[in-house]
């Protein structure tokens, strides 16, 4: 059995006035995709099962890619947190941070570039739980994790809220995966267009006009 939730590609989702969905959003998007429980419910499991794997002997360094991946990581690392507290077995976790662009509009640049984030170094010889919002074609996860690899940790797993099923993936999968998504542009929940939409709770579909609103014009 797969361990992720399949988003099938004629799911319909749910219509937008089901939700609460902030008012300036209304007009830009066509469908809830995901509400926002169904994400937390997932994240609850996916902590459970980390937790199982990872054991309880060493610390554990959880990388969030930014921006894109924080509500995720924080949602994920609250029930990690809760595992820790409520058992006689708990391991410690720190978190470290790093920024990586590649889309404009609702496209990939083709370039990957790390802008901002606290120094790798911190990883060495450490578990590390990479924490990403979603994998498209798997050429940012596959950076990243040549940049980690510089630092010789002692273990790399991933997870990944959103995992996209496109022709131009390049094969890569993560070790944990929320869902399963067809390949559309998704936002919310912390996955932007252009900034926009990281301000709503689930995860949703922009329609046209939300791309035209929004759209950075092509610079020559
Ligand atoms: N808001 C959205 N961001 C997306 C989407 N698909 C990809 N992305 C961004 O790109 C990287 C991963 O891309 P990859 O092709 O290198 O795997 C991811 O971290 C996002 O920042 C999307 O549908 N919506
Ligand atoms: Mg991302």
């Amino acid at each position: 059995m797969a361990d992720y939730v399949k988003i099938a590609d004629d799911e319909k989702g749910f219509d937008l006035s089901m939700f609460c969905v902030p008012k300036h959003y209304e007009d830009d998007l066509e469908r809830v995709y995901i509400p926002h429980g169904l994400i937390m419910d997932r994240t609850e499991r996916l902590a459970r099962n980390i937790v199982n794997d990872f054991g309880y002997e060493e610390p554990i360094v959880a990388l969030c890619v930014l921006k894109g991946g924080y509500r995720f990581f924080g949602d994920l690392l609250n029930y990690i947190s809760a595992l820790n507290r409520n058992t006689d077995r708990s391991f410690q976790m720190s978190v470290d941070f790093i920024r990586l662009k590649s889309y404009q509009n609702d496209q990939a640049t083709g370039k990957i570039q790390v802008i901002g984030g606290d120094n790798l170094e911190n990883l060495r010889g450490k578990n590390v739980m990479i924490v990403e919002d979603i994998i498209d074609t798997g050429k940012t996860m596959l950076k990243l994790l040549d940049l980690v690899k510089d630092y010789n940790p002692k273990k790399v797993r991933v997870v990944s809220l959103l995992v996209k099923r496109t022709p131009h993936s390049v094969g890569y999968r993560p070790d944990y995966i929320g869902f399963e998504v067809p390949d559309k542009f998704v936002v919310g929940y912390a996955l932007d267009y252009n900034e926009f939409f990281r301000d709503l709770n689930h995860v949703c579909v922009v329609n046209e006009k939300g791309k035209e609103k929004y759209a950075i014009p092509k610079s020559d």
